[in-house]
């Protein structure tokens, strides 16, 4: 079993970006943390008492505990990257971490210092300095979080707060040390006495740093250069804190700023053109919405600075979503999908706003990110509604003979975003990948034959209104009614045919007249009829 032990710990590794070491610098962190707060308060202030000195002992070799921990188990264990690759050898490992500063840092922060307490008894605090030492492993912790957060101002403004308060907390230390060494009380700079006198010491030392004023007035000379050191503390703490936070704000509202920009040059040179209202009010929508989804403008030059294969691996990674639902892209090859996936730009439409319009040469494709369209056939009908991950717009796009203009209108139903890839782009990748030529062509064909059925079925239910009557009749009936008598029976079989003449009533013969027959008015009898005839017969015939 101890064997195993042993085995196992000699050679496990670490991974410096893993959960493990992440768990273990903070408790570094804290370490050096209480290190760096306690020894200057204990060292000054009368807190280390004969009562609690027995736990301020304990924790102190608690936090030594760690330190040693960290430099002979943890530290020569962290895996690192040599030209990319991982380097997981335990004594390469070893020898790196003893070849770093960090190594030397973390072995000068453990001199054992601590065992001239025999001769200045253990409140001399003092003596643990060189644990200060190992403050970079605080910053490496801060770090690491730094990256893990989303937003990156937290950690820069924490730390510029941190800072700050550790001076002022140095500072309080420095004056509670002054007001011992020339007296408490004694006179009316130094600190009376009364009350927490941490907290008034701190509560004095912000007072100075940040120059607020009312201060006790310096008497003695070392005084004034106390009052000196601290104010020019104060004022370089200050200038630091100053140009962080506002290189803080500047940074997070550059592109809102940009943006708020952008958005007024347009809609006031719109509106020194005169364009109509309603125009101005939805390029106003376009850039709100636009912001809010994407929170840029343009995003293909925020990677700009980035080598393609970057660019590449992270449009992947920002579109994996919406590219799977593409079944162009599912069913082809790995490469074409990388090809393409950096020429997408993305584009956003307006409910209502026309993407295509029929007839128009085609000059790129679209793929649907979010939001819905819909594909509008010649007689206003909606043939098909396409949704998120749908491709759109390639058939004209081909190169297929005679279908080089939009086949039909495509229009945004709701705020939709559309990746957009243009013919040149589409035609380059496809030159390298027949095959997904191939399977474009055959959508491409089966959508015009679709449509061409769709079209068909629809002509053959136009409705006509107000038809007008055939005028050619057959000649042998024209000339047999000329010679009947108008109000005979033969005549009105002749008309009406044997049902209509059963029925007696006029309303209902009128419902009954057959489109073949001649045009009543030339008959006379029946000129009512006519009319009625006129507006309210609806033929329905197919059109070719
Ligand atoms: N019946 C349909 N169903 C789905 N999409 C269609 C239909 N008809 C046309 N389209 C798409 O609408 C696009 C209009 O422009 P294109 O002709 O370039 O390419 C067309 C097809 O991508």
């Amino acid at each position: 079993m101890l064997t195993f032990l042993r085995k196992y710990l000699n050679n496990f590794t670490l991974d410096p970006n893993g959960k493990f070491y992440l768990g273990w610098m903070f408790f570094v962190a804290v370490a050096v943390l209480y290190n760096v707060w306690v020894i200057p308060l204990r060292s000054t202030f009368p807190y280390q008492t004969e009562e609690n000195r027995l736990v301020w002992m304990l924790f102190d070799y608690i936090s030594d505990f760690v330190y040693l921990l960290d430099m002979l188990v943890i530290q020569p264990k962290v895996k690192y990257l040599d030209y990319g690759f991982w380097v997981t050898d335990v004594t390469l490992l070893r020898q790196n971490y003893w070849k770093k500063r960090e190594f030397k840092l973390d072995l000068l922060s453990l001199v054992p210092l601590d065992v001239f307490y025999i001769l200045t008894g253990p409140d001399f605090v003092v003596l643990r300095l060189p644990r200060f030492l190992k403050v970079h492993s605080f910053w490496k912790f801060v770090s690491f979080i730094d990256k893990l957060l989303k937003n990156p101002y937290v950690v820069r403004i924490s730390r510029t707060l941190m800072n700050m308060m550790y001076l002022i907390h140095l500072n309080a230390c420095a004056y509670y040390a002054f007001s011992s060494w020339g007296g408490i009380g004694s006179n009316n700079f130094f600190f009376n006495g009364q009350g927490n006198a941490y907290i008034k010491c701190f509560y004095f030392a912000t007072k100075t740093a940040t120059s607020i004023g009312k201060n006790p007035k310096p008497t003695q000379e070392i005084e004034y250069m106390f009052m000196t050191v601290s104010w020019l503390m104060g004022v370089f703490v200050f200038a630091v804190l100053i140009g962080q936070i506002r290189d803080i704000i500047s940074t997070a509202n550059r592109s809102r700023t940009e943006y708020k920009k952008l958005m007024n040059e347009t809609l006031e040179y719109m509106r020194r053109l005169n364009l109509p209202v309603e125009m101005q009010r939805r390029a106003q929508l376009w850039f709100t919405y636009t912001w809010k989804t994407q929170r840029t403008l343009d995003e293909s030059r925020i990677m700009d600075c980035l080598p393609h294969k970057m660019k590449t691996d992270i449009a992947i990674n920002v579109h994996i979503h919406t590219l799977n639902k593409v079944k162009l892209f599912a069913d082809c090859d790995e490469a074409l999908r990388r090809e393409l996936v950096l020429q997408l730009k993305s584009v956003i439409y307006l409910p209502g706003d026309m993407i295509c319009k029929k007839g128009d040469v085609g000059k790129e494709m679209y793929i649907i990110q979010s939001g819905k369209v819909q594909v509008i056939g010649s007689n206003n009908e909606v043939l098909a509604t396409l949704s998120e991950g749908s491709v759109f717009g390639e058939i004209s796009l081909l190169g297929i003979p005679g279908k080089n203009r939009r086949t039909a209108d495509v229009r945004s139903q709701g705020h939709s975003n559309l990746f957009v890839l243009s013919k040149a782009d589409l035609n380059a990748a496809l030159a390298q990948y027949p095959e997904a030529q191939e399977l474009l062509n055959k959508k491409a064909k089966l959508l015009m034959k679709k449509n061409a059925a769709l079209e068909r079925k629809q002509n053959a239910m136009i409705v006509i209104d107000n038809p007008i009557p055939p005028t050619k009749q057959a000649k042998l009936v024209d000339t047999v009614l000329q010679v009947v008598p108008a109000d005979s029976k033969t005549n009105r079989l002749l008309r009406f045919g044997s049902r209509a003449y059963s029925k007696s009533k006029p309303e209902n013969e009128r419902f009954k007249f057959r489109n073949s027959l001649p045009h009543i008015a030339s008959v006379g009898n029946f000129g009512d009829l006519d009319k009625s005839f006129e507006t309210n017969v609806t033929v329905h015939r197919p059109l070719g």
